[in-house]
């Protein structure tokens, strides 16, 4: 049968994005040889301080040609600041390709327990991904002084609310039919009741798919006691930041979360990439667990149309968490984790 591949734009990173996206390239390689094209980037920290800058001036136009980016972790707070490593590599590649969906599941794996000792949550939170409040818009003055004034303002414009909240309607009709949409109305009253306003519009347009609105703090703590009451949980770009860890923390731990960056029109490439930072504390030890790294190259397989080669390689992962390897944050090793998902890989034939 003839296959073509795909060219993917690997950006490992910093600290433990650099194991884990390893980890997952070698699963791909196992699972569909040739079937990924990689290409690597050393766009990180350590780039920066060789280059002053986080990726080159053309680096966006270089990354374009890709049919997917494969991302695992920016960030090393001790010698670059976060603001300089996030808005000089990550948030300028999800705006310039309008990667306006953040895609993020948080269900458990089986065998995995989680902090909540409760089974049954399925969750897809779609986080908006260019503006609101990481518009990088606002200023200081009178730096340094006793006078100082601070201002960041988030934006929120129709086309940018409409299409996220549009994409999570589309995802609850392929679901349970249930959105939730995260505002904060009650103290925001220009940006967070616009959102509801959008989102009541659009309800109109789905009625099949039940809405209800939840505050963000509320959700926060239906998450933890009621996760088995959401479907689709849609928030702007800072609200899903914050839910999505708390997501990944109901799901076992940032191990497990992984996430899609996508342009649903495909104009651009997507951007793949787990959940999680840099993890400077555990960065050297080799016990990074990889299954979020591995779940994020799912979502891309899926995406770049390959189901078949993704749902193996999902299932070789529910096959290692099920025999309890993975399953406890820090014991195993990365190197153990990844050669069971290879073993359950080579079973499965
Ligand atoms: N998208 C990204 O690339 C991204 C995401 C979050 C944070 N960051 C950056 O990463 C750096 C560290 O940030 P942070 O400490 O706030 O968040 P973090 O996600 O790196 O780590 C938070 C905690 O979770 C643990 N953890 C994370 N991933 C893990 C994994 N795969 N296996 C086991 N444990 C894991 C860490 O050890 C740490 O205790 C900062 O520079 C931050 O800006 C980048
Ligand atoms: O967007 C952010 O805040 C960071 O990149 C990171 O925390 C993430 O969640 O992707
Ligand atoms: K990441
Ligand atoms: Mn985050």
């Amino acid at each position: 049968m003839l296959r073509t591949s795909h060219r993917i734009a690997l950006i490992p990173g910093d600290g433990i994005g650099i194991p884990v996206l390893e980890a997952a390239m070698t699963v791909a390689e196992a699972a569909a040889p040739g079937l990924l094209e990689p290409t690597g980037f050393p766009w990180s920290c350590e780039h920066y301080l060789q280059t002053g800058r986080m990726m080159p001036e053309d680096g966006i136009e270089t990354l374009r040609g890709f049919d997917a980016i494969f991302l695992g972790a920016v960030g090393w707070p001790a010698k670059v600041p976060d603001a300089v490593s996030l808005h000089g590599l990550l948030l300028p590649i999800r705006k310039a390709f309008v990667q306006y969906a953040n895609i993020r599941p948080h269900r458990l794996l089986p065998g995995v327990e989680g902090p909540l000792r409760k089974d049954g949550f399925d969750i897809l939170c779609i986080r908006e991904n260019t503006e609101g409040e990481y518009s990088g818009a606002g200023g200081r003055v009178h730096q340094g002084t006793g006078d100082e004034v601070a201002v960041e303002t988030a934006i929120f414009t129709r086309t940018g609310v409409e299409r996220i909240l549009r994409f999570g309607f589309e995802q609850a009709m392929g679901r349970r039919r249930k959105l939730a949409s995260v505002t904060k109305s009650n103290a925001q009253k220009y940006s967070m009741v616009f959102w509801d306003e959008v989102t009541r519009d659009l309800a109109l347009e789905f009625p099949e798919v039940e809405v209800s609105h939840y505050h963000v703090d509320a959700i926060a703590a239906r998450m933890v006691m009621a996760p088995e009451t959401l479907d689709v949980v849609v928030a702007s770009n800072l609200f899903g930041d914050i839910l999505t860890d708390l997501g990944a923390a109901i799901q076992g731990g940032l191990g497990f979360a992984a996430s899609a960056n996508i342009d649903p029109t495909r104009k651009g490439p997507s951007m793949f990439e787990p959940v999680h930072g840099s993890a400077p504390d555990i960065a050297d030890q080799g016990i990074a667990n990889p299954i979020a790294a591995i779940w994020s190259l799912v979502m891309m397989l899926d995406h770049l149309g390959e189901p078949a080669v993704a749902a193996r390689i999902m299932a070789a992962v529910e096959a290692t968490t099920a025999r309890g390897i993975g399953t406890v944050p820090g014991r195993d090793s990365t190197d153990q984790i990844t050669a069971a998902v290879l073993a359950a890989l080579e079973e499965q034939e």
